[in-house]
């Protein structure tokens, strides 16, 4: 990541109201490309709302967004694109192999009506190998782990072949072997030039990807820089057999969003 990248995503004083109530406020974010960004923050301080408004799920009620330099307005290069929602189940009850579902990730690209080419096969295949997958294609998502489905999600944002993710909550619930199977994932991407923004909780082996942390507190920006080590930091623990030896954290280090004279 050079620190004079173009912006892939630039909001500006953004704002998204939802029944009635502002949930993300005043906010400004630009993510350049190739920087690896994750979004911090206690329960319900708005990253996924905030995440939803960035890929334009969301309505802003105020502020402007642009994608790639263009306004959201004019936006259309959606295959540019890939989000993985948070706790979205790959299996639907309905039978549908992994490689269906990875394989739907190549819709935005395809013209309408046309048969899968060799160039949608080949990239449907090259994401199932890059999350370790291939070996699945044949089986049906519901005889995947929750992580394994997580995976497949993840394979089919990549097989679109986008240059910007955004991933919410990628690794919760996610037993260790898959949070590290997901982080050579992104690991992969990000090398590749991809621009990340990845919303969580914990970030386990992503650690070592990330460039940049913002935190989010009831809508607003707290904190936006260098990573922090806040494992112990975010008003929830989670206790894991994986996590222990990661909590030796400086006790000086105070959570930004927790000290008084820093909020915004
Ligand atoms: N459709 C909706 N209508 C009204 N309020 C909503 C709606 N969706 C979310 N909210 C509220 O907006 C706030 C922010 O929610 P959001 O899911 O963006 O937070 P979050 O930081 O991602 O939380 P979590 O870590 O729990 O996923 C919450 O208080 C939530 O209850």
């Amino acid at each position: 990541m050079t620190p004079h990248a173009d912006p892939v995503v630039e909001l500006r004083d953004g704002a998204v109201v939802l029944g009635g109530r502002p949930v993300v406020r005043q906010v400004d974010l630009t993510v350049r490309a190739g920087e690896f960004v994750t979004l911090l923050g206690p329960n319900g301080s708005g990253k996924s709302t905030l995440v939803r408004a960035l890929t334009g799920l969301r309505p802003l009620a105020r502020g402007s967004l642009s994608l790639f330099g263009t306004p959201m307005g004019s936006f259309r290069d959606w295959h540019r694109l890939g989000y993985v929602p948070q706790r979205a189940g790959a299996a639907s009850g309905v039978p549908v192999s992994v490689r269906e579902v990875v394989a739907s990730g190549r819709l935005t690209r395809r013209r309408v009506l046309s048969l899968p080419s060799r160039a949608d096969r080949a990239a449907v295949t090259e994401a199932l190998e890059v999350v370790g997958l291939a070996d699945r294609a044949k089986d049906s998502v519901g005889t995947l782990s929750g992580g394994q489905q997580q995976r497949v999600l993840i394979a089919r944002a990549l097989a679109g072949g986008p240059d910007l993710f955004f991933l919410d909550e990628p690794t919760a619930g996610v037993d260790l072997p898959n949070q590290e199977a997901l982080a050579d994932a992104l690991a992969t991407l990000s090398r590749s030039g991809s621009t990340i923004v990845l919303v969580t909780h914990e970030l386990g082996p992503l650690a070592p990807l990330v460039d940049r942390t913002v935190v989010l507190r009831d809508g607003r920006v707290v904190y936006d820089g260098p990573p922090l080590d806040l494992s112990d930091a975010h008003g929830h623990h989670h206790h894991h057999d994986h996590d222990a030896g990661r909590h030796d954290h400086h006790p000086d280090v105070v959570a930004p969003w927790d000290r008084e004279d820093h909020r915004l």
